[in-house]
Protein backbone atom coordinates (compact mmCIF):
# COMPACT_ATOMS: atom_id res chain seq x y z
CA UNK A 1 0.00 0.00 0.00
CA UNK A 2 1.30 3.68 -0.82
CA UNK A 3 2.13 5.52 1.68
CA UNK A 4 -0.78 8.22 0.54
CA UNK A 5 -3.31 5.45 0.79
CA UNK A 6 -2.23 4.22 4.36
CA UNK A 7 -2.73 7.50 5.35
CA UNK A 8 -5.80 7.78 3.92
CA UNK A 9 -7.46 4.60 4.91
CA UNK A 10 -5.77 4.48 8.50
CA UNK A 11 -4.03 1.42 7.98
CA UNK A 12 -2.36 -0.24 10.24
CA UNK A 13 -1.64 -3.52 7.44
CA UNK A 14 1.80 -5.11 7.37
CA UNK A 15 2.38 -6.43 3.78
CA UNK A 16 2.21 -10.29 4.77
CA UNK A 17 -1.04 -10.00 6.45
CA UNK A 18 -4.04 -10.21 4.73
CA UNK A 19 -6.49 -7.58 4.49
CA UNK A 20 -9.50 -9.94 4.33
CA UNK A 21 -9.42 -13.88 5.52
CA UNK A 22 -12.01 -16.03 5.05
CA UNK A 23 -11.84 -19.08 6.44
CA UNK A 24 -13.81 -21.91 6.39
CA UNK A 25 -16.75 -19.95 4.95
CA UNK A 26 -20.14 -21.51 4.00
CA UNK A 27 -23.03 -20.27 2.93
CA UNK A 28 -26.50 -21.96 2.88
CA UNK A 29 -29.65 -21.57 1.23
CA UNK A 30 -32.38 -23.71 3.11
CA UNK A 31 -30.76 -27.08 1.64
CA UNK A 32 -28.70 -25.36 -1.25
CA UNK A 33 -25.17 -25.32 -0.05
CA UNK A 34 -23.79 -22.35 -2.39
CA UNK A 35 -20.59 -22.15 -0.72
CA UNK A 36 -18.69 -25.06 1.65
CA UNK A 37 -15.26 -24.92 3.17
CA UNK A 38 -14.07 -21.59 1.21
CA UNK A 39 -10.74 -20.43 2.46
CA UNK A 40 -9.08 -17.57 0.66
CA UNK A 41 -6.88 -14.56 1.55
CA UNK A 42 -6.75 -11.50 -0.40
CA UNK A 43 -3.37 -9.64 0.43
CA UNK A 44 -2.70 -6.32 -0.12
CA UNK A 45 -1.19 -4.85 -3.94
CA UNK A 46 -2.04 -8.54 -4.78
CA UNK A 47 -4.71 -9.69 -7.26
CA UNK A 48 -6.47 -12.86 -6.12
CA UNK A 49 -8.70 -13.92 -9.29
CA UNK A 50 -11.87 -16.15 -9.05
CA UNK A 51 -12.62 -18.72 -11.10
CA UNK A 52 -15.54 -20.93 -11.89
CA UNK A 53 -18.48 -21.63 -14.06
CA UNK A 54 -21.84 -20.39 -13.59
CA UNK A 55 -23.77 -21.93 -10.25
CA UNK A 56 -20.10 -21.85 -9.06
CA UNK A 57 -20.49 -19.58 -5.97
CA UNK A 58 -18.79 -16.54 -7.34
CA UNK A 59 -22.24 -14.36 -6.85
CA UNK A 60 -22.67 -15.93 -3.37
CA UNK A 61 -19.02 -15.01 -2.38
CA UNK A 62 -19.22 -11.30 -3.64
CA UNK A 63 -22.57 -11.02 -1.48
CA UNK A 64 -20.45 -11.94 1.98
CA UNK A 65 -17.38 -10.12 0.92
CA UNK A 66 -19.85 -6.77 0.79
CA UNK A 67 -22.10 -7.30 3.15
CA UNK A 68 -25.48 -8.50 1.37
CA UNK A 69 -25.69 -11.71 2.91
CA UNK A 70 -24.42 -13.84 6.31
CA UNK A 71 -22.08 -16.49 5.92
CA UNK A 72 -23.50 -19.66 7.41
CA UNK A 73 -20.07 -21.30 8.46
CA UNK A 74 -16.58 -20.02 9.28
CA UNK A 75 -15.10 -16.80 10.00
CA UNK A 76 -15.02 -14.06 7.43
CA UNK A 77 -11.80 -11.88 8.93
CA UNK A 78 -10.65 -8.24 7.90
CA UNK A 79 -7.06 -6.42 9.27
CA UNK A 80 -7.88 -9.97 11.61
CA UNK A 81 -10.97 -9.18 13.25
CA UNK A 82 -13.34 -11.47 12.63
CA UNK A 83 -16.64 -9.57 11.29
CA UNK A 84 -19.87 -9.91 9.85
CA UNK A 85 -21.37 -7.42 8.30
CA UNK A 86 -25.14 -6.56 8.21
CA UNK A 87 -24.91 -4.25 5.13
CA UNK A 88 -23.84 -3.34 2.11
CA UNK A 89 -22.83 0.34 4.01
CA UNK A 90 -21.21 -1.81 6.73
CA UNK A 91 -18.46 -3.73 3.92
CA UNK A 92 -18.03 -0.10 2.69
CA UNK A 93 -17.13 1.54 5.39
CA UNK A 94 -14.53 -1.47 6.09
CA UNK A 95 -12.91 -0.55 3.49
CA UNK A 96 -14.33 -3.12 0.90
CA UNK A 97 -15.87 -1.81 -2.06
CA UNK A 98 -17.22 -3.62 -5.11
CA UNK A 99 -17.47 -2.62 -9.06
CA UNK A 100 -20.82 -4.82 -10.28
CA UNK A 101 -20.59 -5.78 -13.93
CA UNK A 102 -23.64 -3.63 -14.37
CA UNK A 103 -21.94 -0.70 -13.02
CA UNK A 104 -23.82 1.53 -10.44
CA UNK A 105 -23.06 4.61 -12.26
CA UNK A 106 -25.94 7.12 -13.17
CA UNK A 107 -25.48 7.26 -17.18
CA UNK A 108 -27.06 10.58 -17.71
CA UNK A 109 -24.90 12.10 -15.05
CA UNK A 110 -21.69 13.82 -15.62
CA UNK A 111 -18.32 12.07 -14.97
CA UNK A 112 -17.64 14.41 -11.96
CA UNK A 113 -20.97 14.00 -10.85
CA UNK A 114 -20.16 9.96 -10.82
CA UNK A 115 -17.25 10.23 -9.50
CA UNK A 116 -18.53 12.03 -6.23
CA UNK A 117 -21.78 10.73 -5.88
CA UNK A 118 -23.23 9.96 -2.75
CA UNK A 119 -20.02 11.80 -1.32
CA UNK A 120 -20.49 15.34 -3.04
CA UNK A 121 -18.24 17.93 -1.97
CA UNK A 122 -20.49 21.26 -0.53
CA UNK A 123 -20.01 24.60 0.06
CA UNK A 124 -22.21 26.82 1.34
CA UNK A 125 -25.72 25.61 0.83
CA UNK A 126 -24.07 24.38 -2.83
CA UNK A 127 -21.85 22.28 -4.18
CA UNK A 128 -18.36 22.82 -4.70
CA UNK A 129 -18.55 22.08 -8.45
CA UNK A 130 -14.96 23.35 -9.20
CA UNK A 131 -13.49 21.23 -6.51
CA UNK A 132 -14.99 18.31 -7.34
CA UNK A 133 -13.88 18.38 -11.10
CA UNK A 134 -10.60 19.06 -10.43
CA UNK A 135 -9.99 16.10 -8.12
CA UNK A 136 -11.94 14.30 -10.63
CA UNK A 137 -9.48 15.03 -13.25
CA UNK A 138 -6.63 14.81 -11.11
CA UNK A 139 -7.21 11.14 -9.90
CA UNK A 140 -8.69 9.78 -13.51
CA UNK A 141 -5.32 11.68 -14.54
CA UNK A 142 -2.95 9.75 -11.34
CA UNK A 143 -4.32 6.52 -12.89
CA UNK A 144 -4.01 7.24 -16.30
CA UNK A 145 -7.35 7.43 -17.54
CA UNK A 146 -7.76 10.05 -20.53
CA UNK A 147 -11.79 11.56 -20.72
CA UNK A 148 -11.38 14.72 -22.07
CA UNK A 149 -14.64 15.85 -21.09
CA UNK A 150 -15.82 15.34 -17.60
CA UNK A 151 -18.80 17.11 -17.82
CA UNK A 152 -19.95 14.15 -20.68
CA UNK A 153 -22.93 12.17 -19.33
CA UNK A 154 -21.48 8.56 -18.61
CA UNK A 155 -23.84 6.71 -20.63
CA UNK A 156 -22.06 7.93 -23.62
CA UNK A 157 -18.36 6.16 -22.72
CA UNK A 158 -17.57 2.91 -23.36
CA UNK A 159 -17.94 0.12 -21.04
CA UNK A 160 -14.26 0.06 -20.57
CA UNK A 161 -14.03 3.68 -19.18
CA UNK A 162 -17.00 3.21 -16.92
CA UNK A 163 -15.52 0.24 -14.66
CA UNK A 164 -12.07 2.41 -15.03
CA UNK A 165 -13.43 4.94 -13.37
CA UNK A 166 -15.61 3.11 -11.04
CA UNK A 167 -11.96 1.92 -9.77
CA UNK A 168 -10.83 5.15 -9.69
CA UNK A 169 -13.67 6.12 -7.44
CA UNK A 170 -13.41 3.28 -5.33
CA UNK A 171 -9.16 4.24 -4.84
CA UNK A 172 -9.49 7.76 -4.23
CA UNK A 173 -12.59 7.15 -1.24
CA UNK A 174 -10.48 4.72 0.23
CA UNK A 175 -10.96 1.45 -0.78
CA UNK A 176 -8.41 -1.40 0.72
CA UNK A 177 -10.13 -4.05 -0.86
CA UNK A 178 -11.91 -4.08 -3.87
CA UNK A 179 -13.72 -6.92 -6.11
CA UNK A 180 -13.81 -6.39 -9.17
CA UNK A 181 -17.67 -8.40 -10.32
CA UNK A 182 -16.60 -9.71 -13.89
CA UNK A 183 -15.16 -6.70 -15.34
CA UNK A 184 -14.33 -8.04 -18.81
CA UNK A 185 -17.17 -10.35 -19.36
CA UNK A 186 -19.04 -7.86 -21.40
CA UNK A 187 -16.05 -5.81 -23.29
CA UNK A 188 -13.89 -6.55 -26.61
CA UNK A 189 -10.52 -7.11 -26.57
CA UNK A 190 -9.27 -3.70 -26.72
CA UNK A 191 -11.66 -2.56 -23.99
CA UNK A 192 -10.46 -5.52 -22.04
CA UNK A 193 -6.91 -5.07 -21.90
CA UNK A 194 -7.73 -1.36 -20.71
CA UNK A 195 -9.92 -2.45 -17.74
CA UNK A 196 -7.19 -5.20 -17.46
CA UNK A 197 -4.33 -2.24 -16.66
CA UNK A 198 -6.06 -0.49 -14.22
CA UNK A 199 -6.61 -3.49 -12.48
CA UNK A 200 -3.09 -3.20 -12.50
CA UNK A 201 -2.70 0.15 -11.25
CA UNK A 202 -5.67 -0.98 -8.13
CA UNK A 203 -2.87 -3.50 -7.47
CA UNK A 204 -0.26 -1.44 -7.49
CA UNK A 205 -2.10 1.08 -5.54
CA UNK A 206 -1.61 -0.68 -2.54
CA UNK A 207 -5.30 -2.77 -2.67
CA UNK A 208 -6.13 -5.60 -2.71
CA UNK A 209 -7.97 -6.73 -5.72
CA UNK A 210 -10.59 -9.57 -6.11
CA UNK A 211 -10.58 -10.11 -9.53
CA UNK A 212 -13.66 -12.62 -10.44
CA UNK A 213 -13.77 -13.58 -13.62
CA UNK A 214 -14.29 -16.90 -15.74
CA UNK A 215 -11.72 -16.06 -18.06
CA UNK A 216 -8.55 -17.52 -17.49
CA UNK A 217 -6.70 -15.86 -19.85
CA UNK A 218 -7.19 -12.57 -18.21
CA UNK A 219 -7.17 -13.76 -14.96
CA UNK A 220 -3.21 -15.31 -16.00
CA UNK A 221 -2.60 -11.74 -17.35
CA UNK A 222 -2.98 -9.75 -14.23
CA UNK A 223 -3.42 -12.52 -11.40
CA UNK A 224 -0.80 -12.76 -8.51
CA UNK A 225 -3.66 -15.46 -7.02
CA UNK A 226 -5.39 -17.90 -8.46
CA UNK A 227 -9.00 -19.83 -7.07
CA UNK A 228 -11.19 -22.15 -8.89
CA UNK A 229 -14.53 -22.94 -7.48
CA UNK A 230 -16.61 -25.27 -8.51
CA UNK A 231 -19.56 -26.28 -6.94
CA UNK A 232 -19.28 -23.84 -4.01
CA UNK A 233 -15.71 -25.84 -3.32
CA UNK A 234 -12.65 -24.43 -4.31
CA UNK A 235 -11.12 -26.67 -6.34
CA UNK A 236 -7.72 -25.35 -7.21
CA UNK A 237 -5.97 -22.26 -4.92
CA UNK A 238 -2.41 -21.69 -6.41
CA UNK A 239 0.20 -18.65 -7.04
CA UNK A 240 1.48 -17.68 -10.06
CA UNK A 241 4.89 -19.63 -10.04
CA UNK A 242 3.16 -22.68 -9.13
CA UNK A 243 1.05 -23.23 -12.35
CA UNK A 244 1.19 -22.52 -15.60
CA UNK A 245 -1.79 -20.16 -18.40
CA UNK A 246 -2.30 -24.10 -20.22
CA UNK A 247 -2.98 -25.84 -16.63
CA UNK A 248 -5.21 -22.99 -15.28
CA UNK A 249 -7.25 -23.07 -18.73
CA UNK A 250 -7.18 -27.11 -18.40
CA UNK A 251 -8.38 -26.67 -14.41
CA UNK A 252 -11.10 -24.53 -15.68
CA UNK A 253 -12.29 -26.28 -18.64
CA UNK A 254 -12.93 -29.39 -16.12
CA UNK A 255 -9.14 -30.63 -14.83
CA UNK A 256 -9.78 -34.03 -13.50
CA UNK A 257 -12.95 -34.66 -15.22
CA UNK A 258 -10.79 -34.54 -18.40
CA UNK A 259 -8.48 -36.69 -16.94
CA UNK A 260 -10.87 -39.01 -16.17
CA UNK A 261 -12.45 -39.17 -19.14
CA UNK A 262 -9.01 -39.50 -20.59
CA UNK A 263 -8.34 -42.44 -18.50
CA UNK A 264 -11.49 -43.89 -19.80
CA UNK A 265 -10.96 -43.58 -23.28
CA UNK A 266 -7.53 -45.06 -22.79
CA UNK A 267 -8.56 -48.33 -21.39
CA UNK A 268 -11.57 -49.14 -23.86
CA UNK A 269 -11.52 -49.78 -27.50
CA UNK A 270 -11.71 -45.99 -28.75
CA UNK A 271 -8.80 -45.78 -29.97
CA UNK A 272 -10.68 -44.13 -32.99
CA UNK A 273 -13.20 -42.02 -32.45
CA UNK A 274 -15.33 -39.18 -34.47
CA UNK A 275 -13.87 -36.15 -35.44
CA UNK A 276 -17.16 -34.27 -35.05
CA UNK A 277 -15.89 -31.14 -36.94
CA UNK A 278 -15.03 -33.45 -39.92
CA UNK A 279 -17.77 -35.78 -39.63
CA UNK A 280 -15.00 -38.64 -40.59
CA UNK A 281 -13.44 -41.12 -38.32
CA UNK A 282 -10.07 -40.31 -37.68
CA UNK A 283 -7.09 -41.69 -35.70
CA UNK A 284 -6.96 -40.13 -32.40
CA UNK A 285 -5.27 -41.62 -29.37
CA UNK A 286 -7.17 -41.01 -26.45
CA UNK A 287 -3.99 -39.26 -24.26
CA UNK A 288 -3.47 -36.52 -26.65
CA UNK A 289 -7.26 -35.34 -27.57
CA UNK A 290 -7.31 -31.27 -26.24
CA UNK A 291 -9.91 -30.41 -24.30
CA UNK A 292 -12.06 -29.09 -26.71
CA UNK A 293 -12.18 -32.85 -28.59
CA UNK A 294 -12.85 -34.38 -25.57
CA UNK A 295 -15.74 -32.64 -23.95
CA UNK A 296 -17.22 -32.78 -27.76
CA UNK A 297 -16.84 -36.54 -27.62
CA UNK A 298 -18.35 -36.13 -23.81
CA UNK A 299 -21.12 -34.39 -25.30
CA UNK A 300 -21.40 -36.97 -28.45
CA UNK A 301 -21.53 -39.86 -25.37
CA UNK A 302 -24.18 -38.21 -23.98
CA UNK A 303 -26.56 -37.89 -26.92
CA UNK A 304 -25.94 -41.49 -27.39
CA UNK A 305 -26.83 -42.82 -23.94
CA UNK A 306 -30.38 -40.29 -24.44
N1 LIG B 1 -30.96 -16.79 -3.12
C1 LIG B 1 -30.72 -18.07 -3.41
N2 LIG B 1 -31.54 -19.04 -2.99
C2 LIG B 1 -31.30 -20.36 -3.26
N3 LIG B 1 -30.23 -20.80 -3.94
C3 LIG B 1 -29.36 -19.86 -4.40
C4 LIG B 1 -29.57 -18.46 -4.17
N4 LIG B 1 -28.54 -17.80 -4.74
C5 LIG B 1 -27.75 -18.72 -5.30
N5 LIG B 1 -28.24 -19.96 -5.10
C6 LIG B 1 -27.63 -21.22 -5.55
O1 LIG B 1 -26.30 -21.26 -5.05
C7 LIG B 1 -25.42 -21.80 -6.02
C8 LIG B 1 -24.32 -20.82 -6.35
O2 LIG B 1 -24.88 -19.70 -7.04
P1 LIG B 1 -24.09 -18.36 -7.40
O3 LIG B 1 -25.06 -17.42 -8.03
O4 LIG B 1 -23.33 -17.89 -6.22
O5 LIG B 1 -23.06 -18.90 -8.50
P2 LIG B 1 -22.21 -18.09 -9.58
O6 LIG B 1 -20.87 -18.74 -9.64
O7 LIG B 1 -22.22 -16.64 -9.27
O8 LIG B 1 -22.99 -18.36 -10.90
P3 LIG B 1 -23.49 -17.32 -11.99
O9 LIG B 1 -22.26 -16.89 -12.71
O10 LIG B 1 -24.43 -18.15 -12.82
O11 LIG B 1 -24.19 -16.23 -11.24
C9 LIG B 1 -26.29 -22.17 -7.22
O12 LIG B 1 -26.61 -23.53 -7.10
C10 LIG B 1 -27.51 -21.30 -7.05
O13 LIG B 1 -28.64 -21.91 -7.62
Amino acid sequence: MSTATAERTGSHTTSDEALLELDNIGKSYGNVHALRGVNIHVRQGEVTCVLGDNGAGKSTLIKIIAGLHDYTEGTMKINGIVRRFGSPRAAQAAGIATVYQDLALAPLMSVWRNFFLGNEIRRGLGLDIEKMKQICDAELTKMGIAIPDLDRPVGGLSGGQRQCIAIARAIYFGARVIILDEPTAALGVKQSGVVLKYIVAARDAGLGVIFITHNPHHAFLVGNHFIILKLGRVVLDAHRDELTLDQLTAEMAGGQELEELSHELRGVDVDKVVDVKQGERVHVVAPSLDQEELSEVRSEEAEEEK
